[in-house]
């Protein structure tokens, strides 16, 4: 299970520097709008120090993170379900997504052409939003036909009719689907984008990630969604600077983290995933599982045949482990508990598992 997001935002807010600059990526970003035609796709570890520190203590050959996968698309502009700009159909791109990501241009570079004229976030949040809603009803009105024909042999679909008819009149008055209160595992299969959460980002110039007040000004705008701010030129430079450097570089805007950092956090939070590592002389890794987990699921993230043959799991908190400073001694402490198939998972759980095949 590897989280993924999608990037949309108005053309020229800086979605492909962003993306550039998540995934070390060099794909066209430009000083013009709609640069992007075709998506690009990258896929990156999420930095987790504590898979280094596995790493040494278990002398793994390699370390592999969780992954995070980014889509950066074309950018929407308003009236593109009518055709406006380059169209929609390019949103289907990003339908099979776990999260949408705004990207949302603060920063006020005149030299940057703004398609509407003037840098406003609240005003283009609107705009994506609306359009997302507006190509979100263009997938109801050409799946309900479809779903009404096969009702007449499959009775249990006038549930699912009944949610989407649901969806359809919150969407008409601008809710979106992840807003609108209706059982969303029954809309799965239409891929709605307004029914993934929704993650915003403000590419912010230099100044503006440290003016509290506007931060708390867009932090409103979004909630209870979260908001990211970044320099997304910024970030694209740190990637050219030595991990020392590039920390200094990050200190001096006020930020604590990378961008990359920022988002795989939100992410996780905003999707409910958390993850569980596993270490050995082979590799010290990170695996991506929902909140609540049991500890067979967790292992069927590994392979489907642990989950089917799971005995138990041998596990032992990160802390503890290095606390302990190796596995025998974090033993002969009592840290490393046997749990059965009914453990729910933690964060930072260190885990082998038992199981017959
Ligand atoms: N924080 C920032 N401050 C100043 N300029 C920026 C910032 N972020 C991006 N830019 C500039 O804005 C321009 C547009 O960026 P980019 O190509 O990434 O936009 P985009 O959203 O991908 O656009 P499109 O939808 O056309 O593909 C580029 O010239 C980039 O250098
Ligand atoms: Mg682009």
């Amino acid at each position: 299970m590897a989280l993924s997001i999608g990037i949309v935002g108005l053309p020229n807010a800086g979605k492909s520097t962003l993306f550039n600059a998540l995934t070390a990526n060099d794909v066209l970003a430009a000083n013009y709008p709609f640069a992007t035609l075709e998506p690009n796709v990258g896929v990156v570890g999420v930095p987790d120090p504590r898979l280094d520190v596995l790493g040494r203590m278990f002398e793994s050959a390699k370390v592999v993170p969780a992954t995070v996968q980014f889509v950066d698309i074309a950018g929407l502009v308003r009236g593109a379900s009518e055709g406006e700009g380059l169209g929609n159909q390019f949103l289907a791109h990003i339908r099979e997504t776990d999260a949408i990501c705004q990207v949302t241009r603060a920063f006020r570079d005149p030299n940057v052409v703004h398609v509407d004229g003037e840098v406003s976030p609240a005003s283009d949040i609107g705009t994506i939003t609306t359009e997302l809603i507006l190509a979100d009803l263009q997938t109801i009105e050409k799946a309900l036909p479809r779903l009404e024909k096969e009702a007449r042999l499959k009775k249990d679909l006038a549930e699912t009719i009944e949610v989407v008819r649901r969806t359809q009149a919150a969407l008409e008055k601008g809710v979106t689907a992840f807003a609108a209160g209706v059982d969303l595992a029954v809309l799965r299969e239409l891929n709605l984008l307004t029914a993934k959460p929704f993650i915003y980002i403000f590419n912010c110039d230099e100044g503006e990630l440290t003016d509290e007040a506007t931060r708390a000004e867009l932090t409103e705008l979004v909630a209870p969604a979260q908001a990211i701010f970044l320099d997304a030129k910024i970030e694209s430079e740190l990637l050219e600077l030595p991990p020392d450097e590039a920390a200094e570089l990050l200190a001096s805007t006020g930020q604590e983290e990378s961008g990359l950092k920022m988002l795989a956090k939100v992410g996780f939070d905003t999707l409910g995933l958390q993850t569980f590592l596993t270490a050995g002389p082979k590799e010290s890794r990170a695996w991506t599982i929902r909140k609540g987990s049991t500890a067979p699921e967790a292992a069927g993230v590994i392979h489907t045949d642990f989950q089917r043959g799971f005995i138990k799991a041998e596990i032992v908190s990160y802390e503890e482990l290095v606390d302990a400073g190796s596995m025998n001694e974090a033993r002969a402490r009592g840290k490393v508990r046997l749990e059965g198939k009914d453990y729910v998972m933690a964060d930072g759980d260190v885990v082998e598992f038992k199981f017959n095949v």
